[in-house]
């Protein structure tokens, strides 16, 4: 979004729906940083609280709690240390589209940004298992960390599959989270890392089931619901990447946001999204016949979507 098209889209906004105040223009972020990194295009909470309230489907509390880690961060001026977010939920639930949103918002250029780097330990590391772990720790990862953060203290970092992450890769990551002033002479108090990760997903899928049979629907569930279940599955796992990392003992997470499974009407609604965005024709028949199609558990009760939306863009060009 152009800085110099927002105020004028908000007062346009304000106009026409009488919900959205002229007192959002005072919104607008100031260039979040005063670095020369700064990225152009300063950013809008306003405008990311927008576009999850359109588009994210049946995810509430991620909502809450991205907007709440998001907002903290970029009115406080002098963070003490980096935004860390953790994000923990099955597959197709939406982990990657709400960072890639977030990221657009923060950054001009969304993920091509020259201040946005997505490791992934699948891509960077594919043999990491092989390679003694205390060897890799100092070396390849911290480099590339180091690398990335010295061109600019304001950058955001994208770690996919962090389950599958070496608790010794891990390790090497956690200066920078921490609140240390200065790490290898960069700054880097003012940077975003989000953490993706499947981990957590079936105990976050076991809890929604369990409170759904106590008559608890799932937008009632709130984070204190899915902590335990989230905690003993992720960070006290010897499986999971983060066990045995300092990434928990030194408290470095500011936000656990869990991603709730899905329910037929939120396919249903990504299926209206995906007809939207690929200019087809938005018909009743498909909509039904394509969230029929996917596979729903458990098996008697067929409540929730086993791959959330993630085949609904693949599975559309069946019906056309
Ligand atoms: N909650 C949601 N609201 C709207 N669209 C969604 C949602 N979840 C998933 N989608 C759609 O499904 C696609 C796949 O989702 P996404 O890649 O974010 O899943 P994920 O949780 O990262 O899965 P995985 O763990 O397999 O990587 C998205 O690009 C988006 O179009």
């Amino acid at each position: 979004m152009q800085d110099h098209h927002l105020s004028d889209q908000l007062a346009i906004l304000s106009l026409i729906h009488p919900r959205i105040p002229l007192a959002l223009l005072s919104l607008r972020a100031h260039c979040w940083l005063t670095d020369s990194c700064c990225p152009p295009g300063p950013p809008s909470p306003f405008w990311l609280e927008f576009d999850l309230a359109t588009n994210l489907v049946g995810q509430p509390l991620v909502r809450q709690q991205v907007m709440k880690g998001l907002r903290g961060f970029l009115e406080n001026a002098n963070p003490v240390k980096p935004l860390v977010m953790s994000f923990h939920g099955s597959t197709g639930t939406g982990k990657t589209y709400v960072s890639s949103m977030l990221i657009r918002y923060l950054f001009q250029s969304g993920l091509q940004s020259p201040y946005v780097h997505h490791f992934s330990p699948i891509v960077h590391f594919p043999h990491a298992e092989h390679i003694e772990q205390y060897k890799v720790r100092d070396t390849a990862q911290q480099r590339w960390i180091q690398g990335n953060l010295t061109s600019c203290g304001r950058s955001a970092f994208l770690f996919d599959e962090m389950d599958k992450m070496h608790p010794g890769l891990i390790d090497v990551i956690i200066p920078f989270l921490g609140p240390s002033w200065v790490v290898y002479g960069t700054n880097y108090r003012k940077a975003i890392f989000i953490f993706i990760s499947n981990a957590g997903g079936e105990q976050i899928n076991n809890v929604t089931l369990a409170l759904w049979h106590a008559r608890k629907d799932r937008e009632e569930i709130s984070l204190q619901d899915l902590e335990p279940a989230i905690s003993k599955a992720v960070f006290e796992n010897p499986e999971s990447g983060f066990w045995n990392s300092g990434i928990i003992n030194e408290h470095l997470i500011d936000f656990v946001v869990p991603f709730l499974p899905l329910k037929h009407h939120h396919v249903k609604q990504c299926v209206v999204s995906e007809l939207i965005q690929q200019g087809l024709e938005v018909r009743p028949d498909v909509i039904q016949e394509v969230a029929d199609s996917i596979p729903y558990f458990p098996e008697e009760e067929k409540l929730f979507s086993s791959t959330g939306c993630k085949t609904v863009a693949s599975r559309i060009s069946f019906f056309f």
